[in-house]
């Protein structure tokens, strides 16, 4: 979407980022996002460690100043956003008050709203109820995800914002911490979570936005990533090969050659197995996988995490 989007797309969407950019000295961490969530859709933003989530997080937020590009949540900036309590949001690194108990801490926070909505009901929803008089200080790292998430409920915002919400959470935690977000997704709220989880992204989210090294690669429904997820990985070794002579092999998106070894990604494994057999006859060692939902993921991502592992 190069157009230039006209204003009643950004007054109506839950989230409008459009054009954001975000550097940090040479680190492009956001590099040019253009993102528009509707009301009451419930999205996973999936990336591997620095693609830039957090920091597009951020910018929803108000926490971080975008180089440049448009935000808007609910019409709104995000300061605006923020301070009528139309965003609830569970960052990763959220503090929480050593002394306090949980029940204080929540209600400290419904305090600051106009319409909060009472905190019994937040810390029941966030299944922390029973730790309502527990003090900060005594809480697991799985007990502090929920008690950030019964803070982020209390204000009964139209948008949650989830940064990595279920990471310190056992299964148990995970499972009940979904069942509570999926009750507030049902109400018709807007929800946005960043996560490493695929099997989260598939089970909870009605849409994906894959993020690699500041930029969405992907973007779509659930199905529509399942279908870009069902080609196939082709490995095997040509002895001699130079890589030139594999480009244009029909079907391939991704291609890896390393000495004898090839390995690469298509859409038409059939079709490309053919080419490659007629080329290349000396081919040996052919195997073909379904790629999955995760080969997907890491032949999307693979330029970060061959960078990270560098
Ligand atoms: N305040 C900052 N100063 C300098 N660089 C930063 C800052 N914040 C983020 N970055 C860099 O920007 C890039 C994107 O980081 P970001 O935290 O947004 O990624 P992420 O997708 O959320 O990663 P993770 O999954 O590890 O949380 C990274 O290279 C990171 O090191």
């Amino acid at each position: 979407m190069n157009e230039k989007p006209i204003s009643g797309v950004a007054a109506g969407a839950a989230v409008y980022l459009a054009g954001v950019r975000k550097y940090y000295g040479d680190v492009h961490a956001v590099d040019g996002v253009d993102l528009i969530i509707a009301p009451g859709e419930v999205v996973a933003l999936l990336g591997p460690n620095g693609a830039g989530k957090s920091t597009t997080v951020d910018v929803m937020l108000g926490l971080t100043r975008p180089d440049a590009g448009d935000v808007r949540v609910f019409g709104k900036t995000p300061h605006d956003a923020v301070a009528a309590g139309t965003i609830g949001a569970m960052l990763q690194e959220g503090a929480l008050l050593d002394d306090a108990t949980v029940g204080e801490m929540v209600a400290m926070v419904a305090s600051l709203h106009r319409k909060p909505m009472p905190v019994e009901d937040a810390l029941r929803r966030a299944g922390v109820e029973e730790l309502a008089g527990r003090r900060g200080s005594k809480l697991s790292g799985g007990q502090k995800q929920r008690v950030r998430f019964a803070i982020a409920l209390v204000s009964d915002p139209d948008l949650l914002i989830l940064d990595e919400p279920t990471a310190a959470m056992d299964v148990g935690s995970r499972r009940e911490f979904w069942g509570s977000m999926r009750g507030f997704a049902d109400a018709g709220r807007t929800v946005l979570f960043a996560t490493h989880y695929l099997e989260e992204a598939e089970e909870f989210a009605d849409r994906v936005v894959l993020m690699r090294s500041g930029t969405v690669v992907a973007d779509g429904s659930v199905a529509e990533v399942r279908a870009l997820a069902s080609g196939r990985t082709l490995r095997a070794v040509v002895p001699g090969v130079a890589e030139q002579a594999l480009h244009g092999l029909p079907g391939v998106t991704e291609l890896i050659v390393r000495g004898d070894q090839i390995a690469l990604s298509s859409k038409d494994s059939d079709a490309t197995l053919r080419a490659l057999l007629s080329r290349h006859p000396q081919a040996r060692d052919i195997e073909i996988t379904a790629i999955g939902l995760e080969g997907a993921f890491l032949t999307l991502t693979a330029d970060e995490l061959e960078g990270a592992a560098r």
